[in-house]
């Protein structure tokens, strides 16, 4: 596997902007700013900050995941997603859980804003597998879902794919599964990335930085590693050189 540049490696990071208002957010992207990372706006922050917040970060040249885990029937989902691609964000996510039908109807509601004109581009559409928190006792045990967690990340990419997404998000420990499954152009986002020492937190499938390059996955979603770090900056930075060496 060749060596990945700065740039490259800066390319598929995505931070967790996991802040409880605009004000905070901003101010740790502008410590991020020019680094060429990705960021991805969640619940806490949307909730609480409005579309504005995506005009905000854009206007910084931030490329932006919209993490809303969209979960509805077709017919609100198709509708959510129009609403979505409006906004102009570069990707955003549907809860895999939501079927074929839902999947659908996600990337239909994409192409009916973009030929009604509203957008401005495409954004990537991809799908929740099974949460990187969850455990294999909890799929088994509680969600009462049998198998490995292996087989439902499996299961949930092809249907994602077969509803005509893009992608899915899953732990880095899937991708190989994945890309052996969907393809190797099948894109793989995967929270659960825990530079050595760090708490893992609420997070149960993790791997560091490196490993999850190593075995291929796309996007690498960081949140508190960086986030809650006194220095978000030189956190960052020290997980790109772990990702280029
Ligand atoms: O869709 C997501 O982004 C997501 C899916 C998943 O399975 N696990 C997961 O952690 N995430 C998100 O990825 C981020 C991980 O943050 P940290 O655990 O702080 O690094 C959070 O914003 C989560 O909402």
């Amino acid at each position: 596997m060749s060596v990945l540049s700065r740039v490259e490696a800066a390319s598929k990071i995505m931070v967790a902007l996991d802040k409880p208002d605009a004000a905070a957010a901003l101010a740790l992207a502008d410590r991020l700013q020019g680094s060429g990372i990705w960021v991805k706006v969640g619940m806490e922050l949307f909730f609480a900050a409005g579309p504005s917040i995506v005009r905000e970060l854009k206007s910084r040249g931030f490329r932006i995941f919209l993490d809303l885990k969209m979960h509805d029937i077709p017919n609100t989902v198709r509708g959510g997603a129009r609403s979505i691609t409006r906004l102009g964000v570069d990707l955003f996510n549907v809860h895999g859980a939501g079927g074929l039908a839902m999947m659908r109807a996600a990337a239909e509601g994409v192409r009916e804003a973009v030929e009604a004109g509203g957008a401005q581009q495409a954004p990537i559409v991809i799908a929740v597998t099974q949460l990187t928190s969850t455990s294999q006792f909890v799929l088994n045990e509680q969600i009462g879902i049998a198998g490995s967690i292996e087989q439902a990340v499996v299961r949930y990419a092809g249907l994602a794919k077969e509803a005509g997404l893009q992608g899915v998000v899953a732990s880095p420990l899937e991708v190989a599964a994945i890309k052996a499954a969907c393809g190797t152009g099948f894109i793989t986002v995967t929270p659960g990335i825990r530079p050595k020492g760090s708490d893992a937190g609420d997070q149960t499938r993790i791997t560091t930085p490196s490993e999850a390059v190593g075995i291929g996955t796309d996007y690498l979603v960081i949140g508190r590693p960086i986030t809650a770090a006194n220095d978000p900056a030189t956190a960052l930075d020290n997980i790109l050189k772990e990702m280029t060496e």
